[in-house]
């Protein structure tokens, strides 16, 4: 038998076993990701103890900054949004550890100052520290970030040994096929692609990790999963939140290119994936790609496999919101989508026939991620006479929040005559393993460190996606034809229910 537990994605909290040391730079150091998530992530790391020896964290970017600055920003930032309250105990041995660089993130010069700052950490430490750099700056910088990693040689630091350097990059990973093309030939300009890591933070996600585990440790899915017994799954990615003050990003951005394209299509993919042969990062990259070129192209034109609406005024718990068009920052003719709908057909021996509905929206009438596999309805005859209605069974992967597992089941309600109806087997994370469970960025903050690409997106993936929706940006692009419009907490426009009607299904309320 292979002695599997030594798989990188199976060591779980043992893995800080493997991560050598590490400097963690972060370019963007002073903003809404680094603040809200990065700096939690590496805290809770440090709390629970799963940081390398010789660990170090430094901030880059423009701004000048005080190290003893960037650490009470950096403790600020915990105290606010870590899951955990900060500890003196955790927080000293990181702080110490924290340093800052300031420079442009197209200036050599300032490049070379972080290697040499690189180069004194080691020297402190007596060993080789391996470099992770997180990119989470606005792309328009990636390209000069990376370019300047390359030109300084910081890119191939270490490149020979198990030391070598890494880089992280945030998304989005291009705005379509051809950006997206161009951003992978300035990265394998500078790194190989087993230094790179780009993030999609939804695999983070311990419900989709789950997924994994769900489909291939249990025997009693796989018989199932396919044509045969599946009629249709509904990939929901639904929130409460309105653009906010995003208002300049999302205008650039719309639902299908800040969701669709990345997060809900890796939801996809694990879901409708073939077995993978092994655990291995490309064993499951090479599955989730696979299934990404078996679908077929989207119809773009109306009534056919997309559609996309704006969010009007509404009430949201209770209160009163505008609609997308009234938000500050929003052209009051905008084309930009808030919601996008998708029906995907998948051309391979598995899903031959099965629709995939994505759907994914702002201001909706309640925040849930959820991959919902409806069955085929069983054989009325037994209970034709009693004019029962026999559900159809659904399985559904509750996302978050409330993270589980349901199955919709007919059963009788109990008494002396034969009445059915649907009931719920309910799995909760919450309720068997307690609440307090790693955010996301934890994970993935993790793997890249130990060198584990499993939870990261593949270049060939990213593009294959793109491929899939660069039609449709191109068909969407400044025109507002086909745009319809839905409520602020509503469960979504009335063309994406159209969709679903053409093929006699409804869209599940979760
Ligand atoms: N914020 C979030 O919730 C999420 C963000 N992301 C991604 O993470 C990355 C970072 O996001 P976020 O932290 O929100 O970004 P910010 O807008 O906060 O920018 C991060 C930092 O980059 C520098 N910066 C800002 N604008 C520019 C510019 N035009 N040119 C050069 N540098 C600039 C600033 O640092 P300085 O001036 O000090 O150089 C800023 O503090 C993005 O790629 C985003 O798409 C992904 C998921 C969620
Ligand atoms: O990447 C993004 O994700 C968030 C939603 O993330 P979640 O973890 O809260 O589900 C979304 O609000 C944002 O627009 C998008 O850029």
């Amino acid at each position: 038998m292979a002695d599997s537990s030594r798989h990188p994605f199976l060591q779980g909290l043992s893995k800080h076993r493997g991560a050598p040391p590490t400097a963690v730079v972060i370019f963007g150091a002073s903003g809404d990701l680094t603040k809200r998530k990065l700096i939690p992530a590496v805290y809770n790391l440090a709390a629970d103890n799963l940081l390398p020896p010789d660990f170090h964290l430094i901030g880059y970017g423009r701004k000048e900054i005080a190290h003893e600055a960037f650490r009470e920003l950096a403790a600020e930032a915990i105290k606010e949004f870590s899951r955990r309250e900060l500890s003196d105990d955790v927080w000293d041995r990181i702080a110490e550890r924290t340093t800052y660089v300031a420079g442009g993130y197209d200036d050599p010069e300032a490049f070379k100052r972080l290697a040499a700052h690189l180069e004194e950490i080691e020297k402190k430490v007596g060993r080789d520290v391996q470099p992770l750099f997180y990119i989470s700056t606005p792309p328009s910088v990636f390209a000069p970030i990376l370019e300047g990693l390359g030109s300084c040689g910081l890119a191939r630091k270490h490149l020979d040994t198990a030391h070598h350097a890494k880089v992280i990059i945030e998304k989005p990973f291009g705005r379509d096929l051809e950006s997206a093309r161009e951003l992978n030939r300035t990265i394998r300009g500078v790194f190989e692609e087993h230094q790179v890591y780009r993030i999609d933070h939804y695999l983070g996600k311990e419900t989709v990790q789950d997924l994994l585990v769900q489909r291939f440790a249990n025997a009693i899915f796989e018989p199932l999963w396919n044509r045969n017994y599946i009629d249709n799954v509904q990939i929901t990615v639904a929130e409460e939140v309105g653009v906010g003050t995003r208002g300049g990003y999302y205008e650039q951005s719309g639902a299908l290119r800040d969701m669709i394209q990345n997060h809900t299509m890796q939801l996809l993919a694990l879901t409708a994936m073939e077995p993978p042969v092994s655990l291995d990062a490309e064993a499951i990259r090479d599955e989730k790609v696979k299934l990404l070129r078996a679908i077929q192209p989207l119809d773009v034109k109306p009534g056919g496999d997309v559609v996309r609406a704006q969010y009007g005024e509404g009430m949201m718990g209770g209160k009163p919101v505008p609609g997308y068009l009234q938000e500050e920052g929003i052209a009051p003719d905008s084309a930009t989508e808030t919601y996008a709908g998708i029906r995907l057909s998948i051309n391979n021996w598995r899903w031959q026939g099965v629709p995939f509905y994505l759907r994914s929206g702002k201001r909706m009438a309640r925040r849930v991620t959820e991959i919902a596999v409806q069955f085929k309805r069983p054989p009325g005859t037994l209970f034709a006479g009693g004019g029962f209605d026999v559900a159809a069974n659904t399985l559904s992967f509750q996302i978050q929040p409330d993270e589980g597992l349901s199955m919709i089941l007919n059963g009788k309600v109990p008494g002396l005559e034969t009445r059915m109806q649907p009931v719920k087997m309910n799995f909760r994370y919450s309720t068997t393993f307690g609440s307090n469970t790693p955010e996301a960025y934890e994970r993935l903050v993790l793997d890249a460190m130990i060198g584990d690409g499993t939870l990261f997106i593949r270049g060939d993936e990213a593009e294959t996606s793109w491929k899939l929706y660069t039609p449709v940006l191109e068909a969407w692009h400044g025109s507002r034809s086909g745009m319809d419009t839905y409520a602020a907490g509503s469960w979504g426009p009335s063309n994406a229910d159209a969709m679903l009607a053409a093929q006699k299904h409804i869209w599940r309320k979760p």
